[in-house]
């Protein structure tokens, strides 16, 4: 009997677990998601465990059960958070970081020098501070991977493009556009029959909000995208560099948490002033954010012609213009919908899965 000689060498195999930091709207549809992936019978890595501010919870034999018992954990208050007192990640491991946290984020390049992965939703990594960003970058290195698809327009492949041309050659020269979705729905869904106020409730409850709804509604989150994609590009953006203009009165912005609720009907009449002006121009309010290598980074409200390409997008639709070398005349344009819990949960496991299955 001859024998047969495999075309190519077994793949060794895969190795690393994952392990999920945060169980709110983004963590627990990435347990659902998992869910659904591997009732498909997608190959994924095993979950180790997950965790949020209160409790480390082992995955066991049921994910179901470990997300149900972390988000009905006690609050405890300690200054540690369990994560980091509890079973500690290997290499190889992959950690998805579904917190808006900015202790976690700061773990980030930390987590990679180890030669563990990072896959987050969470913008303060490399959409804060410059030098944790370029920690970030350094890190990599070593050889973990950074998976950030979800920081930017939850997974629409606008960072991913700009990288790719870059890597090509191409200079950017200006990106522009509507980078956030709870804001995009929010002023297409405006139209002064209902005050402002309910509609980010509303927001807030169908999960295209943030933790802090004044994240949006300040520019922050925009600024925060806008920083990623502009240091994606090559240019090193510090935060103050971008000129904001917040839509957050000053009485909202000063509001402790639990009195945000209570405040949010300050933004009703500045923004149905802002709405009719608009309306009586045949224009449309949309929130915008802007860099241009030359020009500088600016995020703010615009009242844009109804025939303004920014000016056609629907529901949480982001939609952003990027301007190269390659792209000088007509720019190319990246749309789709920009927040929500199934798409990000879907563009942090795409992130484990090109990670994963990379090795
Ligand atoms: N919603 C969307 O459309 C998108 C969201 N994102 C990002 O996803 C992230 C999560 O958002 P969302 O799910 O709405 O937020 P939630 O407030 O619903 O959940 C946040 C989770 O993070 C946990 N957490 C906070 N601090 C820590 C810590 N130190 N260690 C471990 N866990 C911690 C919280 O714990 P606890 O439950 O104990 O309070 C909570 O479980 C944010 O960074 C957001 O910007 C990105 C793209 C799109
Ligand atoms: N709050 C964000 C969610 C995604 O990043 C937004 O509104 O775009």
């Amino acid at each position: 009997m001859s024998t047969v000689t495999p075309l190519r060498p077994a793949a060794p195999p895969r190795t690393g677990r994952v392990a999920l930091l945060g169980t709110g709207v983004v963590g627990s549809a990435v347990v659902e998601r998992y869910r659904q992936l591997r009732v498909r019978g997608v190959p994924l890595p095993p979950f180790a465990w997950l965790s949020n501010s209160r409790v480390q919870v082992a995955a066991g034999d049921c994910l179901e059960t470990a997300i149900a018992q972390a988000r009905s954990a006690p609050r405890s208050g300690g200054p540690v958070p369990p994560w980091a007192e509890g079973e500690s990640l290997a290499r190889g491991d992959i950690v998805i970081d579904a917190t808006a946290s900015d202790t976690v984020a700061g773990w980030h390049p930390e987590w990679l020098l180890r030669g563990i992965h990072v896959v987050t939703a969470n913008k303060l990594g490399n959409g804060g501070d410059l030098a944790r960003a370029q920690a970030i970058v350094e890190a990599q290195r070593e050889g973990a991977r950074y998976g950030d698809s979800a920081t930017v327009g939850a997974g629409l492949p606008l960072l991913r493009l700009i990288r790719e041309l870059v890597a090509g050659g191409d200079r950017i020269h200006a990106v522009e556009g509507v980078l956030s979705g709870s804001l995009a729905w929010l002023l297409s869904r405006y139209d002064d029959t209902r005050p402002f106020s309910d509609l980010v409730r509303e927001a807030r409850d169908a999960g295209y909000a943030e933790p802090d709804p004044r994240q949006d509604l300040s520019g922050e989150d925009v600024r925060r995208k806008l920083l990623i994609l502009a240091r994606a590009s090559g240019l090193p953006l510090e935060a103050r560099e971008i000129r904001v203009s917040s839509l957050v009165p000053d009485a909202l912005r000063d509001a402790a948490p639990e009195a945000v609720d209570a405040q949010l009907a300050a933004l009703d009449a500045p923004l149905r002033e802002r709405f009719l002006n608009a309306y009586r121009n045949d224009a449309r309010l949309c929130f915008v954010g802007r860099f241009d290598a030359e020009r500088g980074a600016s995020v703010g409200l615009r009242a844009l012609p109804l025939s303004h390409p920014l000016a056609s997008g629907h529901g949480t639709d982001n939609r952003a213009a990027i301007f190269s070398d390659r792209y000088s005349d007509q720019p190319l344009v990246v749309q789709g919908p920009g927040a929500g819990a199934r798409v990000t949960a879907a563009a942090l496991l795409d992130d484990v899965l090109r990670i994963w299955t990379a090795r």
